[in-house]
């Protein structure tokens, strides 16, 4: 069973159809890359996966279960994650706090409310800081300084800068690192590399390769096709709201219908498909 099924997935704004009728599924373990032309409709796929938006037709299944329409927030409490094509960090917060927003989240999901406390309860519990109160906030605040570690020198000495004094690559890193403090099932991923230089996206690609390796499944949209080819378990191509082309990498890069979509190609060869691909890439 998939751990993550999409099927015939439909959102339309007034008379533009954005997605229309996408089927996708992610295996545990597997990465799978959208890829697309602007305005293929990528973000509004994630959208409606990741309960931000709500499909007008069809159905997204997580672990087995029906979660279409979900509240984000619900879906944080299923463990899954996401991140945003701009980034969307907590300006005012440092980093440390950040990543902590993202842990303390996961916390909250895995012990409900003590309905004998209740609301007022918890806030007395948290003011006193009783000695188990405090070992789970040591606890939590040593795990995502670890995470911040995967981070090496772009975050590890800036833990205690507010967000909003860093650097574009580094607050997409904040972002990230929120994400994986959920410690998430399945982490959906918008343009990790957007607006990052090549060290940047270098070290982003490594990262990504090395939270694959740990087994996290992961649905990435990315434009930059050589990381997307060297990541990818399988490539999802989407055009006018549609996918036009899914499969291995190799295969979806050589597909005349891709390149098509990027370039507006209609008779391509082998080489000649590489090629555009290439340049759709820049
Ligand atoms: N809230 C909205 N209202 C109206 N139209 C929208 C809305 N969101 C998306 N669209 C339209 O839906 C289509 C798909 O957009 P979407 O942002 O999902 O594409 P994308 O593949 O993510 O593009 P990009 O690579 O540029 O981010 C576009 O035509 C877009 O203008």
């Amino acid at each position: 069973m998939p751990l993550l099924e999409v099927s015939g997935l439909v959102r339309r704004f007034g008379g533009v159809t954005a997605v229309g009728g996408v089927d996708l599924s992610v295996e545990e373990g597997r990465l799978v890359s959208v890829i697309g032309p602007n305005g293929a409709g990528k973000t509004t796929l994630f959208n409606l996966i990741t309960g931000l938006d709500r499909p007008d037709e069809g159905k997204v299944s997580f672990d087995g279960a029906d979660i279409t329409g979900f509240a984000p927030e619900k879906l944080a409490h299923l463990r899954l994650a996401r991140t945003f094509q701009h980034g969307r960090v907590f300006a005012n917060l440092s980093v440390l706090g950040n990543v902590l927003v993202g842990a303390h989240a996961r916390l909250r999901a895995a012990r409900p409310r003590l309905p004998v406390l209740g609301a007022l309860g918890e806030l007395a519990l948290a003011l006193i800081q009783p000695g188990s109160v405090r070992r789970e906030e040591a606890a939590l605040r040593a795990e995502a300084l670890a995470i911040i570690a995967r981070f090496g020198e772009r975050l590890l000495p800036r833990q205690d800068q507010p967000a909003y004094s860093l650097s574009y690559a580094n607050r997409r890193r904040v972002e990230i690192a929120r994400a994986l403090a959920l410690s998430p099932r399945l982490l959906l991923l918008d343009e990790p590399t957007a607006g990052m230089n090549q060290t940047e996206t270098a070290e982003m690609q490594a990262l990504i390769a090395e939270l694959k390796a740990s087994g996290l499944t992961i649905l990435l949209i990315e434009h930059k096709l050589d990381m997307v080819m060297s990541l990818s378990d399988e490539v999802v191509v989407m055009d006018d709201g549609k996918v036009i082309a899914r499969g291995l990498p190799q295969a979806v890069r050589h597909d005349p219908a891709v390149i098509e979509a990027y370039l507006g190609h209609r008779e391509v060869g082998g080489g000649a498909a590489e090629k555009a691909l290439a340049e759709a890439a820049e």
